[in-house]
């Protein structure tokens, strides 16, 4: 599990074992892991060009001691002081007495054979300022380090005001945080190397699982199972118009490790056609027999009000996709109130944001701000609505109404594609059917939906929704 924690964490716990140490400790530990990440990257040490960026504050302090390192094994390192009269004085000092020089020729950031991006890190506000913001646009061929955070990235949410620094490898220190592990910081942050240094530090809010961690999650069935234990999902989606959707979800939900798939909706004869296994019936979820959970709203059209209406009065799970989700957003949070069984909720940053308005009234916000700012959208709809929100796109963003968020980043572009987000909704409803917790039903399933697309794009691109669910491994 990657463990990602709030910079106020960050800071208290830095204080706490602050003062215990000898002063200056917790930044040599920084500075030492950062610059031997710095010695793997660069071919050879000795004669090599860095080039450092220095903000006045502790991550330009890290930078200057790492750079300071580099010098002495004989790498020629300059340093740019973005703010030069607060730069960090026994840093500089060190790095001046290891025959580092100063410089303010932008070229340098071209010619360098690595840059370490020391300007700003958790203490970063609003966006990069003028001094900053040019070495944002500019482009070189080796590799940028970031130290602790890519300067720009908002290091709790991953926001970017403006521009940020795009980095190969982001070096953090005592933890991950969350704006390196979601969209778009993520993308600027690289490679990520973790330097402990001692914090102790509470519960993470942010988590991403790893491939060990969703190994022990996913239900696998036992010397006793029969398909009844393995837990049965009910897949409502799909309509005439858009009976694909019924046969992209059950495709879904056949590898979510349910053992067995009960379909109702108006696509009954596409599904079982292409799938025999299915159980299926014409008519609403009401009268389908029972599950333990249902997914809803996948292509739904008209008939998706009612399919919703029914699945949210039974007491299993229910997990509400696409046209469910418009239905839900016109309803409000209201429509869950009298549940007694958890609800998970699949939006991408349109449905999102329709269905913050449909909580808070006024307006949708445009689907674009929803995304850019995706930790705290998914928070505010977990919060409003009661339900898990697995919020879609580039970082996939679960947060539960408890609190817990977990975040996933096994996708690929390639999944930008008509119905991928079908076949998610049956793979999650799936696992929620076999018993997994809502937030580990939503992560697990964002997780497998990554990998099973990272794998189908490997063999073959475009790939297709239908791809997707056929790659789906445990
Ligand atoms: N915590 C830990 O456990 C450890 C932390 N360590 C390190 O300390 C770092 C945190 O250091 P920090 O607190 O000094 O803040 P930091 O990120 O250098 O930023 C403050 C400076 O930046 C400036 N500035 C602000 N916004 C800006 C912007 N948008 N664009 C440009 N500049 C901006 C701001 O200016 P001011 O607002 O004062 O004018 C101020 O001078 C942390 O990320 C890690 O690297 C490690 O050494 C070891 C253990
Ligand atoms: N840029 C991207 N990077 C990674 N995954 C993406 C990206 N864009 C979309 N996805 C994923 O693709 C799926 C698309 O779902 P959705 O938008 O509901 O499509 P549809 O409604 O056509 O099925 C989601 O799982 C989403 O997380
Ligand atoms: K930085």
């Amino acid at each position: 599990m990657r463990h990602a924690h709030a910079v106020e964490q960050v800071r208290a716990a830095e204080a706490a074992l602050m003062a215990r140490l000898p002063e200056g400790t917790l930044m040599q530990r920084a500075a030492a892991g950062l610059a031997a990440v710095c010695v793997r990257l660069l071919p050879r040490v000795y004669g090599s060009r860095v080039l450092v960026l220095a903000g006045s504050g502790d991550n330009g302090g890290d930078a200057l001691y790492a750079g300071a390192r580099l010098a002495r094994r004989g790498a020629s390192v300059r340093v740019v002081l973005l703010t030069p009269e607060r730069a960090h004085a026994d840093g500089l000092a060190e790095l001046l007495a290891a025959g580092g020089r100063v410089t303010a020729d932008p070229a340098e950031f071209e010619r360098a054979d690595l840059v370490l991006d020391g300007i700003v890190g958790i203490g970063g506000r609003g966006g990069l300022r003028p001094a900053a913001a040019p070495y944002a646009g500019m482009r070189r061929s080796g590799p940028v380090v970031a130290v602790d955070v890519p300067s720009g990235v908002d290091a709790d949410t991953g926001e970017v005001d403006g521009v940020a620094l795009r980095a190969d490898v982001t070096v953090c220190f005592g933890t991950y945080k969350p704006g390196l592990l979601i969209d778009p910081g993520a993308s600027y942050a690289g490679v990520l190397h973790l330097v402990g240094i001692g914090l102790e530090l509470p519960p993470a809010p942010v988590t991403a699982l790893q491939e060990q961690d969703v190994a022990g999650l996913l239900p696998r069935p036992a010397a006793e199972s029969d398909k009844y234990r393995r837990g049965v999902v009910g897949v409502a989606a799909g309509s005439a118009r858009y009976p694909g959707a019924a046969v992209l979800a059950v495709a879904g939900a056949l590898r979510g490790g349910a053992g067995a798939v009960r379909y109702a909706g108006t696509a009954a004869e596409e599904v079982v056609r292409r799938f025999p296994e299915v159980l299926v019936t014409e008519g609403t979820p009401g009268g389908a027999g029972r599950v333990q959970a249902w997914v809803v709203g996948p292509g739904g059209g008209e008939g998706a009000g009612a399919a919703l209406a029914e699945a949210l009065a039974s007491d299993v799970p229910v997990l509400v996709d696409a046209d469910g989700l418009t239905e839900l957003a016109r309803l409000g949070p209201d429509a869950l109130r009298d549940r007694t069984a958890p609800t998970v909720l699949t939006p991408h940053a349109g449905e999102a944001a329709r269905l913050l308005a449909g909580a808070l009234g006024g307006p949708p916000p445009p689907a674009d701000a929803a995304a850019a700012a995706r930790l705290a959208t998914a928070r505010r709809l977990a919060a409003a609505y009661r339900a898990t929100v697995l919020l879609k796109g580039s970082t996939t963003v679960v947060a539960d109404p408890g609190g817990g968020v977990r975040v996933n980043a096994t996708g690929t572009p390639w999944l930008a594609t008509a119905g991928s987000g079908d076949v998610l909704s049956g793979l999650t409803g799936s696992l929620l059917a076999a018993g997994l917790a809502p937030l580990d039903a939503a992560s697990v399933g964002a997780y497998l939906h990554g990998m099973a697309g990272r794998d189908a794009a490997e063999r073959r691109t475009p790939i297709t929704a239908m791809e997707v669910a056929e790659h789906v491994r445990f």
